[in-house]
């Protein structure tokens, strides 16, 4: 099938939830395949990247995973600012994890980019039993704020994936990529890290 415009494009995609949802977990079991049962809280910001094929075409993200700690909300506007999506993560054995969520995707509506293609996590799906959050409470809310919304557990690797396929598919093609099949030419600046953070 013929496709029109370019087939790689980068995005920046930017985690935001409290402190303890899982947003750590989720990139490290996306990136590396792998689940750390102590994961240590985030400091700053992290930096990954990974890329994905949606169809015949390639989306590399340039993942920013944010601390949830409050006294690094600050930072934030810095990560989601120009960011093409943004997964927002809840712990679903957390009420008050959920109400944050909600938070951030408000402060998004206000401040992100219009056209920011925003999921709804809902971590920890694993532990079922603990569950305080109902499934189709967030669904209601996802829709009604203009998420997708999918419940994952970076302990199982449960919809992981299927997270950051579903955006990739959603993004709309504005970056493509400079060169895809040679050398990378930087288009703009590189991005420092906050002081503090760590890149992988
Ligand atoms: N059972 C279970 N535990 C998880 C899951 N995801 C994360 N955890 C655990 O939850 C704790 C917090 O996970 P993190 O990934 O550090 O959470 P975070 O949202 O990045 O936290 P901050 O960096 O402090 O904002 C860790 O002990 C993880 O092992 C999951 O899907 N299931």
């Amino acid at each position: 099938m013929a496709t029109s415009g370019n087939k790689n494009m980068n995005a920046k995609l930017v985690l935001l939830g409290d402190v303890g949802a899982g947003k750590s977990s989720l990139v490290l079991r996306f990136v590396k395949g792998q689940f750390i049962e102590f994961q240590e809280s985030t400091i700053g910001a992290a930096f990954f990247s990974q890329t994905v094929a949606v169809n015949d075409a390639t989306v590399k993200f340039e993942i920013w995973d944010t601390a949830g700690q409050e006294r690094y909300h600050s930072l934030a506007p810095m990560y989601y600012r120009g960011a093409a999506a943004a997964i927002i993560v809840y712990d679903i054995t957390n009420q008050a994890s959920f109400d944050r969520a909600k938070k951030w995707v408000q402060e998004l509506q206000a401040q992100g980019n219009p056209n920011m293609v925003m999921a709804l996590a809902g971590n920890k799906a694993d532990l079922l039993d603990a569950r305080k959050v109902a499934a189709e409470e967030a669904q209601t809310y996802a829709e009604e704020n203009g998420l997708f919304f999918m419940e994952t557990s970076a302990k199982t690797a449960s919809n992981v994936n299927d997270v950051f396929s579903e955006i990739a598919k959603r993004l709309p093609r504005l970056q493509p990529a400079q060169n895809p099949s040679g050398m990378v030419l930087m288009d703009r600046p590189a991005q420092t890290p906050a002081a503090g953070s760590c890149c992988s």
